[in-house]
């Protein structure tokens, strides 16, 4: 059955707000991002299949995968511990992980992408999938700043190919972006806007612009956070405290600069400002640079703005 047959079948027969054609997904890449868009597609009944390159890498996303759901689950059912331990075993029940992606995109109709910020191995790993998938199999990147469309190139499948951008903590966080490239076609953006509902999110739609909605404007935010303080302006303590208490953020920006990842930053800054080196918001950052060279990554490595207990 084609792709936009199972659509159209499908959807006389349910809502448009809850049916998703999506029913089975292959998740690339096990980190952060990837285990926790396999938890939400999983708790929400998808058959989930998560690859990455290891054995040892998958078994500890497995693990983060259950504690991160004891965490949910606490919430869901406060009193009631038999539902938890059902709940937990079901979602993992929907799972499966392994090293192989060929195979693991044999029988999927979505594939989302959450490896490495890197074009390259995204465009190899994307020609690998083009040639294993089905032809109704929709791709999808998590990228957080590289081009939907630079991506895409790697493949004969533009039409079935836009972006889904998570946010961390997945589990938590309420919000899809879903990108749309000039080659997605109406069909393919209708399903990961349906996915993005399904596995309990709100979506947003955006062009392949940089940093699509959120990053394009928190990028400069962090970056003119940083400026402040270099400046001298206020402490990174008592611009946090401001921007929490006096604007409802829930992290201040320093706060959320750890907890991002500082090499992350610095990664997408120098990207925007290689590709539009005269515009002011994307001019590179002195301390942010050297927090970077002295392998001050934030929160992961233990140091960033601020100090953390490993
Ligand atoms: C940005 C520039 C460019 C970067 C480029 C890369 C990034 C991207 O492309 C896009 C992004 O993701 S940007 C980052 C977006 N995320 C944020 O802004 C997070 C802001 N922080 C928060 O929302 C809360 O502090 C937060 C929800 C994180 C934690 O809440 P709290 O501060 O209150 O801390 P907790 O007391 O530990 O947690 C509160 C409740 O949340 C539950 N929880 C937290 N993490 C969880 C997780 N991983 N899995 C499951 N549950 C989780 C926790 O259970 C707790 O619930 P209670 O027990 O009821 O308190
Ligand atoms: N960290 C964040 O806050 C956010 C990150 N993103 C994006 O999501 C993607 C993943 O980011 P994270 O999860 O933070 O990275 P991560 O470093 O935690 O995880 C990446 C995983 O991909 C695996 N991997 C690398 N190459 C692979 C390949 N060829 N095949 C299979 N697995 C491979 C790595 O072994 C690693 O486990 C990136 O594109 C990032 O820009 C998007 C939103 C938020």
């Amino acid at each position: 059955m084609s792709f936009s047959s199972k659509i159209f079948v499908r959807g006389l027969a349910t809502s448009a707000k809850q049916w998703s054609p999506i029913k089975t997904v292959t998740i690339i890449g096990s980190g952060l991002m990837g285990s926790g868009i396999a938890q939400v597609a999983a708790s929400t009944g998808h058959k989930v299949t998560v690859v990455d390159q290891t054995q040892d890498i998958v078994d500890k996303a497995s693990a983060s995968i259950k504690k991160s759901l004891s965490r949910v689950v606490k919430k869901k059912f406060p009193d009631d511990p038999k539902a938890q331990q059902t709940y937990i075993a079901d979602t993992m029940g929907h799972l499966t992980l392994q090293t192989d992606a060929v195979s693991a995109v044999k029988s999927a109709d979505l594939v989302v992408e959450a490896i490495v910020e890197n074009l390259d191995v995204k465009r190899k790993l994307f020609a690998t999938l083009d040639e294993a998938a089905p032809q109704h199999t929709v791709f999808a990147s998590n990228t957080s700043s590289i081009p939907i469309k630079d991506i895409a190139v790697a493949t004969k499948r533009g039409d079935r190919f836009g972006g889904l951008h998570f946010f961390n903590p997945v589990p938590m966080m309420k919000l899809v972006e879903v990108i749309r490239i000039p080659e997605t076609s109406e069909e393919t953006y209708n399903a990961l806007e349906a996915f993005g509902k399904a596995v309990g999110k709100k979506t947003v739609q955006c062009k392949d612009e940089k940093g699509f909605i959120v990053n394009r404007l928190l990028v400069p935010y962090m970056v003119e956070s940083i400026r402040l303080a270099e400046r001298g302006d206020a402490s990174t303590r008592d611009i946090d405290v401001a921007m929490k208490l006096g604007a409802g953020y829930p992290m201040g920006p320093f706060e959320l600069l750890d907890y991002v990842g500082l090499d992350t930053i610095k990664f997408i800054l120098d990207g925007w400002h290689e590709s539009d080196p005269t515009n002011p918001l994307f001019q590179p950052c002195e301390s942010l640079n050297k927090l970077v060279k002295e392998n001050k990554f934030g929160m992961k490595t233990g140091e960033g703005f601020y100090s953390y207990d490993k």
